[in-house]
């Protein structure tokens, strides 16, 4: 075995994306979503390296050896990118985990793939991880990647953390699959989740389906671990609240050209009192309805006036394949035309829409141009969008509505809470920040910032990797197996 790296991040995708150029050439660009925002800091700080799809399908790409990040191509065909990733990944588990808002499908060629595509991942880690190394496996996409690997290399230390919420047992129990996913993920020394209540399900799935005693009381953040007894093995349960690099982008919303483009954009918008804000990967997870449906309601009602108020909604293609996006888009986009139709003027729409990613200067430009952010989604892991905008809010300005369903409520309490599937409690917290009093705002602006500059992702990486590495601190005895009373109950 050659000598390999000491730290392994292995995930779906690797943290830059190829491209195909209208002339056919290939180009890397920055990846999407909030995984790869919070890890690539961490992985650039600590010298590691990275397992990943880069992609496209059907291409070999030779690893590529960087300054401080080595990255590990795993090559995916087009039949398996459509079973594996748009298939079993984002039409039976995304769905299943994000409280079914859309009907999971399952489908055994899927899972096939899944299975097949996950011992891909495995072998490619088992190759590059250095004698002894950690290795950190992320995501709903590689649940099967901790107990293949651990049988590859029983000499590695394995963590996996989940991005996304993990279901309560009544959902949970729809998967035919489930019994090999909890013992897949039991591979692993340490398992992650943002939230307490994730870990709390997974035990007590584990204890159910795989049949290991476990503990039994409450799980901490950052603190009181629950163990899993896998024979000789003791398998740690934790709440890790991902985040964002605070500090950074607290610095970079203060320079000259960030303020600058910031008011350029309230300018290009118009100069109007209330520039409100969406921004999302094009998911139906993430409320975009919810916020639009809200604002429409808002306008009919005379509660917000159209020439005063615009909404812009940055919007990152995501999984455009998929069916279920297919439609969400098909009626977002509906929604966008209805409201400017009837509430909008010639060269004054209420709803600027952007489908395209936003790089990420330009980001932070309009989060420091927003009087209200809008964060609404139906169910959400930990959404980083929340905590980027009130990072880039040293001015005190703005202020936050976020949906209870997100990982991010848990922490940002001083945001207006609101429950995205009661339109009436979106209404009011939009309309209780536009109206609220200076002082009040930039109090609740002040203790949200001290929470998201306090607890970065440094913060999470380390809570992490230390509790992987020292073997954590155990809550709650460990009881023993009551596996056929769970059944009857
Ligand atoms: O890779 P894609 O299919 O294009 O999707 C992008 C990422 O979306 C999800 O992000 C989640 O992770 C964030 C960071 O922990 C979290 O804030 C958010 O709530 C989650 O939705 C997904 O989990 C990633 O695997 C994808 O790469
Ligand atoms: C729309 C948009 C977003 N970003 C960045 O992407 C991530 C999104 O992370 P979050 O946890 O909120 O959600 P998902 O992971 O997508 O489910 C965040 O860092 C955004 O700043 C971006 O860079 N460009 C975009 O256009």
């Amino acid at each position: 075995m050659s000598a390999g790296s000491e730290f392994v991040v292995v995930a779906n995708r690797l943290p830059v994306d190829l491209e195909t150029l209208p002339d056919g050439g290939t180009r890397w660009k920055r990846s999407p979503g909030g995984l790869v925002t919070a890890l690539e800091p961490i992985l650039r700080g600590n010298k590691g390296a990275w397992v990943g799809w880069p992609g496209l399908p059907d291409v070999d790409v030779d690893p590529i050896v960087e300054d401080g990040l080595d990255l590990y191509p795993v090559k995916l065909s087009a039949q398996e990118v459509a079973d594996y990733y748009e298939g079993f990944s984002n039409a039976s588990l995304w769905p299943l985990y994000h409280d079914v808002i859309v009907k999971p499908v399952y489908d055994r060629k899927w899972w096939a793939a899944y299975v097949e595509v996950n011992r891909r991942f495995a072998d490619a880690t088992a190759k590059v991880a250095a004698q002894g190394a950690t290795v950190w496996i992320q995501d709903y996409q590689l649940q099967l990647v901790p107990k293949m690997l651990r049988m590859l290399r029983p000499d590695l230390t394995i963590g996996f953390f989940l991005h996304i919420p993990f279901p309560p047992v009544e959902l949970f129990m729809q998967m035919p699959w489930r019994t090999e996913i909890v013992e897949g993920l039991l591979g692993a020394d340490l398992i992650g989740f943002h939230l307490p209540g994730g870990a709390q399900n997974f035990l007590y799935l584990a204890r159910r389906l795989a049949g290991q005693p476990t503990s039994r009381g409450n799980v901490g953040v950052r603190s009181k671990l629950g163990v899993v007894q896998v024979g000789f093995r003791t398998v740690r349960v934790g709440a890790f609240p991902i985040s964002i690099d605070s500090g950074q982008l607290d610095e970079l919303s203060k320079s000259k050209s960030i303020r600058d483009r910031a008011k350029q954009i309230r300018k290009e918008l118009g100069n109007p009192t209330n520039i409100l804000l969406g921004v999302d990967r094009l998911d139906y997870t993430k409320g975009i309805d919810v916020r639009l449906n809200a604002l429409r309601e808002l306008l009919e009602e005379d509660r917000v006036d159209p020439e005063e108020t615009v909404i812009v909604q940055l919007a990152t293609p995501s999984r455009e394949r998929v069916d279920s996006y297919v439609q969400m888009r098909g009626d977002i986009e509906q929604q966008v035309g209805r409201i400017n139709g009837e509430y909008g003027r010639v060269g004054h729409p209420v709803v600027h829409y952007l489908h395209k990613p936003v790089p990420r200067e330009e980001l932070l430009a309009f989060f420091v141009a927003a009087d209200l952010m809008l964060v609404t989604p139906l169910r959400d892991g930990m959404n980083l969008v929340a905590k980027e905008y009130v990072a880039c809010r040293s001015d005190l300005g703005g202020a936050l509505v976020l949906s209870e369903f997100t990982g991010a409520a848990a922490e940002l309490r001083q945001a207006y809470l609101c429950n995205p599937h009661d339109l009436d409690s979106v209404k009011d917290a939009m309309i209780d920040a536009l109206t609220q009093d200076r002082e009040a705002g930039r109090r609740r602006m002040r203790a949200l910032r001290r929470q998201v500059l306090t607890h970065n992702v440094d913060r999470w990486a380390r809570s992490f990797l230390t509790a992987l590495s020292h073997g954590g601190v155990a809550g709650s005895a460990l009881m023993p197996d009551e596996k056929a009373e769970d059944e009857k109950g």
